[in-house]
């Protein structure tokens, strides 16, 4: 279980004019953003609106050019409690090259919470266990990471996340790559984790089995937020529009295949439902 969950009052993530340079380029431009305990939010967007820099920013990987950003309530530059804190980056491998099996690389999800220098306890040993049964990965923990296949690695780092029993889970891109009976398990996950009162930031590009455990979606558009709010109400996004499917998020009800919307919203036509 979560320690100490934060109380509603209290924002796990707030970000106030957050503004991100790179390369003498704005990347993320005037963002705001408060996510309260508690709640799974989508982080949609087209390729290269910013998603994966806002994440990144939010966990102080990325330097703010303006703005202010807290964790738990405390300043990005004050706070050390990353253990609450569990985040699997983008397109991230398992497998390293280092001949670890599944249960290896999971514990090590655990090193923050307990210390290096003390031998692990039978609670971290249960709590290994348990985020390997979450993923569906316990018959495998003996097996060298290598051998999985990508998606069972994607679901590797997800249980070492979730080994440090996080608070707060951050997940860019899990499904990428990933085929569609692992994209189910991982919603199975995600469900569990929900039950728990973590709290989830997921990017998405495609929304997939996820769509129903989803409580709200920000959609990000050239680095400012477009839409914050209800995940599909009438199908449309503020100028935004979801896919009958609930998969994509595009910017046109009519002319733009989602997988080529390039993230311009269209805002001639009547703002219709697709659903
Ligand atoms: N280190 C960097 N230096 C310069 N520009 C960068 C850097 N990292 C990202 N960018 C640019 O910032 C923009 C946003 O990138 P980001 O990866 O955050 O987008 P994204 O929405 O996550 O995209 P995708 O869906 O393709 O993962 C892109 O135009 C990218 O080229």
């Amino acid at each position: 279980m979560p320690v100490s969950p934060p109380t509603p009052a209290q924002p796990v993530i707030a970000a106030e004019h957050a503004t991100v340079v790179l390369g003498e380029r704005p990347v993320l431009r005037d963002v705001s953003l408060a996510v309260t305990g508690g709640e799974v939010v989508a982080l949609l967007g087209s390729n290269g609106s910013g998603k994966s820099t806002l994440v990144r920013t939010l966990l102080g990987l990325v330097p703010l050019a303006e703005g202010d950003v807290r964790l738990f309530g405390t300043p990005l530059t004050a706070f050390s409690d990353w253990r609450r804190i569990g985040y699997v980056p983008q397109r991230a491998g398992a497998s390293t090259g280092v001949p670890a099996t599944v249960r290896e690389v999971v514990t090590s999800g655990r090193l923050a919470r307990r210390g290096f220098l003390r031998f692990a306890s039978a609670a971290d040993r249960a709590a290994v266990t348990e985020a390997l049964e979450t993923v569906g990965l316990a018959e495998r923990a003996r097996e060298r990471v290598s051998t999985l296949s990508g998606g069972q690695q994607q679901r590797v780092l997800i249980a070492r996340a979730l080994a440090g029993e996080p608070d707060l889970l951050v997940l860019d891109e899990p499904n990428a790559g990933v085929d569609a009976a692992s994209q189910r398990a991982f919603a199975d996950t995600v469900a569990r984790l929900v039950e728990r009162g973590t709290t989830l930031l997921v990017v998405l590009h495609e929304v997939g089995p996820l769509a129903d455990l989803i409580t709200r979606t920000v959609v990000l558009d050239h680095g400012r937020v477009a839409h914050d709010g209800v995940p599909w109400a009438d199908g449309h996004l503020g100028g935004y529009w979801i896919d009958t499917d609930r998969h994509h998020v595009h910017g046109n009800p009519t002319t733009s295949p989602a997988g080529e919307w390039d993230g311009t919203p269209d805002h001639a036509g009547p703002a219709k439902s697709r659903r």
